[in-house]
């Protein structure tokens, strides 16, 4: 039988670094290693040699050998050697392989002592590979040379290298990294000389343990994944529960239903109030409208009868002598006066109640409005010299007055525009003025806001003022228009800089508002900016249009 005492005493030294005497391995710490004079050290007596400007110095004959960035770990391992190594290896292995496989299978999971087969082993020499019991490890492990050798428990054994698919009798000991090679597993051969060499490698060893610390974080990651998405669905599970409720107890669905029935059933109210208080209105106005007309043609008939006998009169007067007609003068000149009074009552009947239409308009919160004209009372405000008074003469008389006149106070005037009728306050813009303003907020429905877009030195202080009238408790409801004025003036700032300066829509955000450039000189814009106005105003937009109105638009 093999033996393991014999494997060593066999090799005469010729396989021991001759610097530790230590035996040379195939792998680790005691790799045979070439130096440049042809003497082998092991891999660990080379590392203990002192390095001098990168040269190591041979220990048996000084000649240097330089060493790179890489120290001993570039110098080439003996190959020769290692080949002799591994030879004698397998041959031990062989030659004790029938006999431990036989031991090994008289019972599962017992392995025998390789020294004495009737021993079990309990340690495993790392160096000699071999499989020991307590007294044997001792026994054959107590030279000089064999005492370091590392022996670990059997549970600990190092688990056997895979051969080189290419040299079979070598172990692949390195993964290739490179993509196309598919991370194969490689001997030190193929790495070095043959198909794989300058490729990216690393050791088997490392490469298994980064996989396992892989898959032990994938497989830590999973199970709190895991955790996660039984918790979200237990978590939805309480919501579908919540929405769709529970026999005893309505979800947020049947509360959501609740909530539109009611927003509904609160409006249709909210419009049935509107619609009878609509139809009252119209019905007072036909009311008035046809007592008013009755009344005409009661009027009427009577000046009928008046007028008709006093024609009698006249015309049987006409046969009387001269002296009857003369003492008749008299009373016959008063009978004429009386036709002449009932002519100028008869042409004093307005033409509107020849006109069988009831105009109906309505607000835009429901409320009805019966007449030609609907009102809105609408405060221009702005710095001084922006425009104000300019823009309301323009709308009044389509004239532009050049000349500055300050507002000293305030100016008002009915602009009728459709069938609208804005009452606009032109309020004085100078800055001892503006404390004024807020006298005039009260029923405001809409403010029309000027800015001067050729003075840009002062948008910042028109900003400021927008910012004061946004907050003001009385103009919570107005409408907003800002007017981006005299943009025929050369050189003036376009309508998004000057609304971006003012923040317009930060500011305004509360607001209904509108920006609009325009001109009082050109009259560019202005009654756009009453079509916006009225569209806050009315429901519906209005269509009928005045001759001069008309005219306006077409400028
Ligand atoms: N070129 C040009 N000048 C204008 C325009 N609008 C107003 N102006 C001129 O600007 C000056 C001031 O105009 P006003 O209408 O008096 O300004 P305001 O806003 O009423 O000023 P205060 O009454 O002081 O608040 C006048 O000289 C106007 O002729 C415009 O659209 N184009
Ligand atoms: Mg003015």
């Amino acid at each position: 039988m093999y033996s393991f005492k014999t494997k060593f005493t066999n090799k005469n030294n010729v396989l021991e670094c001759r610097v530790c005497e230590d035996v040379f391995t195939i792998q680790g710490d005691r790799v045979p290693r070439l130096l440049y004079c042809g003497h082998t050290v092991c891999h660990a007596c080379l590392l203990r040699l002192p390095l001098k400007e990168d040269t190591i110095l041979c220990p048996f004959d000084r000649q240097p050998t330089p060493v790179g960035s890489t120290g001993v770990w570039g110098l080439k391992k003996n190959f020769a050697l290692l080949e002799l190594l591994e030879k004698l290896e397998l041959t031990d292995k062989e030659a004790s392989y029938t006999d431990k496989e036989v031991v090994r299978n008289h019972s599962d999971g017992w392995v025998g002592c390789d020294e004495d087969e009737s021993h079990t082993a309990v340690v495993y020499c790392i160096v000699c590979r071999s499989h020991l019991c307590e007294a044997c490890s001792l026994a054959t492990h107590a030279t000089r040379t064999l005492a370091p050798h590392k022996r670990v428990p059997l549970s600990e054994k190092p688990q056997e290298l895979p051969k080189c698919q290419v040299h079979t009798s070598h172990t692949a000991e390195f993964v290739c990294l490179k993509d196309e090679c598919r991370a194969v597993a490689v001997c030190y051969l193929c790495k070095e000389y043959g198909r794989h060499k300058d490729h990216p490698y690393s050791l088997v060893e490392a490469e298994a343990e980064k996989l396992r610390t892989l898959l032990s974080t994938a497989v830590q990651r999973s199970h709190e994944l895991i955790d996660q998405m039984n918790q979200t669905e237990r978590r939805l599970e309480e919501v579908v529960i919540g929405v769709e409720g529970r026999s005893d107890d309505g979800g947020t669905l049947d509360a959501a239903r609740t909530r539109v029935e009611h927003h509904f059933e609160e409006l249709r109210n909210k419009l049935d109030v509107q619609a009878a208080a609509a139809r009252s209105a119209v019905e007072t106005h036909a009311r008035e409208r046809l007592s008013t007309l009755r009344a005409s043609q009661q009027d009427i008939a009577t000046w009928l009868a008046q007028v008709m006998s006093v024609v009698v009169l006249c015309e049987s007067s006409l046969g009387y002598d001269d002296a009857k007609l003369v003492t008749c003068g008299l009373q016959l000149k008063k009978a004429i006066d009386s036709i002449e009074k009932q002519h100028d009552q008869f042409s004093q009947l307005s033409p509107d109640q020849f006109n069988p239409d009831i105009p109906i308009t309505f607000t835009k919160d429901n409320r009805v409005h019966i007449g030609p004209k609907i009102e809105m009372r609408v405060v221009a405000l702005g710095l001084d010299g922006a425009g104000k008074t300019s823009i309301l003469f323009k709308l009044k008389q389509n004239e532009f007055m050049s000349c500055r006149t300050p507002t000293i106070g305030f100016n008002v005037e009915p602009i009728e525009y459709k069938n609208l009728r804005f009452n606009i306050w032109d309020i004085g813009g100078q800055p001892k003025l503006r404390p004024l303003w807020k006298h005039y907020f009260l029923n405001t429905q809409a403010v029309v806001f000027v800015v001067d877009s050729s003075d840009k030195d002062r948008l910042v202080e028109a900003a400021l003022e927008l910012s004061k009238l946004v907050a003001e408790k009385d103009l919570k409801e107005a409408a907003l228009l800002i007017l981006v004025n005299k943009q025929d003036v050369e050189g003036c700032e376009g309508l998004e800089v000057i609304t971006e300066t003012l923040g317009a829509s930060k500011l305004c955000c509360g607001h209904s508002w509108h920006a609009l450039a325009c001109s009082a000189q050109t009259g560019q814009g202005l009654y756009q900016g009453l079509d916006w106005l009225s569209s806050q105003l009315v429901a519906s937009p209005v269509t009928n249009y005045t001759s001069r109105e008309s005219q306006s638009n077409n400028e």
